[in-house]
């Protein structure tokens, strides 16, 4: 089906575009009244991910509620570990946990030998209903957790803020660590290309730990493997965004990615000359949408004067927080589009 606002995907291909498109990472969650009543009618989070209804009706609030020019499918990137084997849960207020994790060969053998995307049927379904009802309106996002961002999560459990023990595997046993990481790999490609098939028009890697490794353990444990992925997506334009890798940008806009996300710590003029040839997505502060709106609105245009309006995606340079006022977000949509 032709899409009526193909805004995104043309400023992804490097197209033309006649404004700047514009949607937020995390932007189907807890910012939204109408989010929180879906999500307390499920009960749970995971409960709310595996009811495609329930997911597709999420995924599309932004577009109806905030405008954005993309809908990105409500799911998250733990679903593929719980696909490979290692099942999660999501403790209120805390955040994810894996009470199994990967120590040893031995756990890594365990892990399931069936196609991980078997288990994801769940979001391809939901993928479905949003591509139905959104009818066209706006481009669809299908997403994945980076290999690495995953293995932290599989060989440390949870959440930290230095993924001590995931590092510990990646410099005492490192062919571990690579078995472990082609898996994810392997199974994120083919969850990618479902993804697609079932209606993603784009889709987005998301390097969320990226920021912990020495450029040279980037360039071993992570680059890599964004690389396949790259290289093995050829049916969608990918987006890779790897937040706090400022010292990868260059590497990572030289593999087959089309967009390179940036978080707020990279300078935009900066990062231009070290991508020159490929769009950019980002990069505001989540935390300028606590100020008043007059600096909202500064903010927000000095960013995209600094961009420029051509092969750029405004967005944040990282998810929205959720105690984020909606009218904050809805000025940040509006002062793009009227740019
Ligand atoms: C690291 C990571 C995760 N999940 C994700 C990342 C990468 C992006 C990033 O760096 O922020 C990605 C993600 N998670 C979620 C989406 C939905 C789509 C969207 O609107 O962007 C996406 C793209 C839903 C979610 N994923 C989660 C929620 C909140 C749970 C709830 O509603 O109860 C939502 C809406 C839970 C989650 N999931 C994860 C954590 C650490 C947490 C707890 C902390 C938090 O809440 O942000 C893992």
């Amino acid at each position: 089906m032709k899409l009526q606002n193909d805004l995104l995907l043309r400023a992804a291909k490097g197209q033309q575009v006649e404004r700047i498109p514009v949607w937020m990472m995390r932007q189907a969650g807890r910012i939204l009244p109408e989010y929180r009543k879906v999500r307390e009618q499920a009960g749970s989070f995971i409960k709310l991910a595996t009811t495609p209804e329930m997911a597709a009706e999420v995924t599309i609030q932004p577009v109806d509620i905030l405008g954005v020019d993309a809908a990105i499918i409500f799911s998250d990137i733990l679903v593929v570990p719980e696909a490979m084997g290692l099942p999660y849960e999501m403790i209120e207020s805390k955040g994810p946990i894996f009470p199994e994790t990967i120590k040893s060969k031995a756990d890594l053998d365990k892990l399931s030998k069936g196609n991980p995307v078997d288990h994801l049927v769940y979001v391809l379904d939901a993928l479905d209903i949003v591509k139905k009802e959104l009818n066209g309106r706006v481009p669809l996002i299908g997403f994945a957790g980076a290999p690495f961002t995953i293995f932290c999560y599989m060989v440390e459990g949870h959440g930290s803020k230095t993924f001590s023990r995931a590092k510990k595997m990646m410099y005492s046993e490192p062919e571990l660590a690579h078995a472990l990481l082609q898996r994810i790999t392997d199974a994120t490609m083919a969850y990618l290309k479902a993804q697609i098939v079932h209606g993603a028009d784009i889709v987005q890697i998301f390097d969320s730990w990226a920021g912990i490794l020495s450029p040279e353990q980037y360039r071993e444990f992570s680059l890599p493997y964004i690389a396949q992925i790259c290289d093995a997506i050829d049916e969608a334009p990918i987006t890779v965004f790897a937040k706090g890798a400022f010292f990868a940008r260059e590497e990572i806009g030289k593999t087959a990615c089309n967009v390179v996300g940036l978080d707020w710590n990279m300078d935009i003029a900066e990062s231009r000359k070290l991508i020159p040839n490929k769009t950019l997505q980002g990069n505001l502060d989540p935390c300028v949408l606590y100020a008043p709106t007059s600096e909202v609105e500064r903010h927000t245009k000095a960013m995209l004067t600094a961009f420029g309006k051509q092969n750029y995606i405004a967005n944040l340079g990282h998810g929205v927080y959720p105690d984020t006022d909606p009218d904050k977000v809805k000025c940040f949509i509006e002062t793009v589009k009227a740019f």
